[in-house]
């Protein structure tokens, strides 16, 4: 009689493992000529005697999470393990508002870890069907067995066959299994990995983002999901797009083909920079002062407006103006409820990344790091920062559970929070690192090429709005993409700043590096 394993299938019964099932991988060896992973699986009933089986590679594209997960541990040194395992707290938390007059600017990013799945084990098969536990026996074991799926059950057939390895479960992996690991191959299990990665990278909408990998066979997590807008979690709540009354005194034309470029009427813009240059006359001069003093509306007053549009050369058409990529001024985009229309040139970031970019894997010791494949001009929009949106709270809890081992993908969205007298329990979080865009990837240098921006489409909402990086010069095709993780303002870097036990060491290798990541 077979022994039923109880681990439901969804859908129709497949030989294929599937993630949701799959409790994580354990061990892996060659068994003619295949390569095969021990898959601990999921289950209830038998916490004591998790059901383990082999599977040949190929079984396993539908959880290939877990291999990566698998190679990865297994990839690491003991040391490394042990600085995962202990868990510390880190917040990157950047410049306050500097030149922001009505709302202030920080920005952050946090360290992150994911937990790792341990590692080996072996046994003798018959063929490459797997192997199972006995769990008619009070002993744990072992078994070779067969592994079916039928009518939504795995099911688990002893072998019979005498040559039959029977192992103590809690043994699993033994050392011998964890020797005969360590000298397997794995090249199938990674171009797998590498193959669904690329898969995922040609679904991203948008134009083409390569992965490159010069240095090993790794690829980046499997554990990553590209999502073209943020992800609003628990407890987060975006102003409904109503409130996003738009410009209603502008018109796609107002003279000479300008639409929001006359600053003046445009609603969306109340709330940026007033251009000084412009106000001419006393009157112009006394409502701005006015303006400032009360903190009242700057409506009917000159504004920066944000991008190149008239008079420039081509390659400038779109780029930030030097006004804001030399400032921290929050950017007001017009939005979909604005009467300039959808060609309004205060659209920008919110039509999304036009430009190609590249993952690749860094020579120095940063993991991943992202370029872009084309010329970018200084104040050339690169790309968005996206992830799923948490509160504090949440933020908080996944920084604690976390390590400094590895690679923080958490930013604040706290530009706004001084100025509207925001508590720090009502800031929202993005987190990039298991959602988010490639942008995720963008390394920490001190001398950057590119530098995030706040992008806001609604004027009204101070919590959530958007985190755009440009070019902050002009950057070759295929040089790295870096900004600086802590922004700081000219003359900050004077300040003495205490180094925490925990610091990362920097290897952005400029010649202003200030040695630590985020301090
Ligand atoms: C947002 S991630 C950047 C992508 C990351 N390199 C990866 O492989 O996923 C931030 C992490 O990258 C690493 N990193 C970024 N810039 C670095 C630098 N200048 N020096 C050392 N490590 C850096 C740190 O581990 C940091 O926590």
């Amino acid at each position: 009689m077979p022994l039923r394993v109880e681990i439901p299938m969804s859908g129709p019964p497949t030989r294929r493992v599937l993630l949701d099932q799959v409790h994580s991988v354990i061990c892996n060896r060659i068994k003619d000529g295949e390569e095969q992973y021990l898959v601990r699986w999921k289950t209830d009933s038998l916490p004591q005697k998790p059901p383990l089986s082999w599977h040949n590679i190929n079984e396993l594209a539908r959880c290939l999470e877990h291999v990566q997960d698998y190679l990865d541990a297994r990839t690491k040194s003991p040391r490394e393990v042990s600085a995962l395992s202990n868990l510390s707290k880190k917040r990157k938390s950047p410049d306050s508002d500097l030149d922001v007059t009505r709302r202030p600017s920080p920005f952050e990013h946090r360290l992150n870890i994911a937990s790792r799945t341990p590692s080996t084990e072996r046994s003798q098969s018959r063929s490459n069907t797997p192997s199972v536990i006995n769990d008619r026996s009070s002993s744990l074991g072992v078994y070779n067995g067969v592994l079916d799926s039928e009518d939504g059950f795995v099911y688990a057939r002893s072998s019979s066959e005498p040559s039959v390895a029977v192992i103590d479960l809690r043994d699993v992996p033994t050392p011998e299994m964890q020797q005969t690991a360590r000298r397997s191959k794995t090249d199938r299990a990674h171009i797998m990995i590498r193959a669904e990665y690329d898969r995922r990278l040609k679904k991203v909408p948008g134009k083409p983002i390569h992965l490159v990998n010069t240095f090993d066979s790794t690829t980046p997590s499997l554990r990553f999901r590209y999502i073209k807008d943020y992800e609003l979690q628990e407890g987060v709540y975006k102003l409904d797009p109503t409130t996003q009354e738009g410009c209603q005194k502008c018109s796609p034309h107002m003279g000479r083909d300008i639409g929001c470029e006359y600053t003046k009427k445009c609603d969306c813009l109340e709330y940026a920079a007033v251009d000084e240059s412009r106000l001419t006359t006393s009157k112009l001069q006394q409502e701005y002062r006015e303006s400032r003093e009360s903190g009242g509306s700057s409506i009917g007053l000159p504004k920066k407006f944000p991008y190149f549009a008239e008079g420039t050369k081509i390659q400038r058409v779109g780029t930030l103006v030097p006004f804001y990529l030399h400032s921290r001024r929050p950017i007001y985009e017009c939005n979909g409820n604005c009467k300039c229309g959808p060609y309004c040139r205060n659209k920008n970031v919110q039509f999304g990344r036009t430009v190609e970019l590249e993952i690749f894997k860094t020579a120095s010791g940063r993991g991943w790091g992202l370029r872009c494949k084309q010329d970018l001009a200084e104040g050339q929009f690169v790309d968005t920062y996206r992830g799923e949106v948490i509160t504090d709270a949440e933020a908080t809890r996944r920084e604690e559970s976390s390590s400094k081992a590895k690679a923080s993908y958490l930013y604040s969205l706290d530009k706004f929070q001084e100025s509207e007298g925001l508590d720090d329990s009502e800031i929202y979080v993005v987190d990039g690192e298991f959602m988010g865009g490639p942008t995720k990837f963008m390394n920490h240098s001190c001398e950057p090429n590119c530098r995030q921006y706040t992008v806001s489409y609604n004027k009204h909402d101070c919590r959530v709005y958007d985190i755009a990086f440009f070019a902050c010069r002009d950057i070759p095709a295929g040089e790295e993409l870096t900004f600086d993780y802590l922004d700081k303002e000219e003359g900050d870097d004077d300040e003495v700043q205490e180094v925490s036990p925990d610091a990362i060491p920097c290897l952005c290798g400029t010649a202003k590096c200030r040695r630590w990541l985020w301090t």
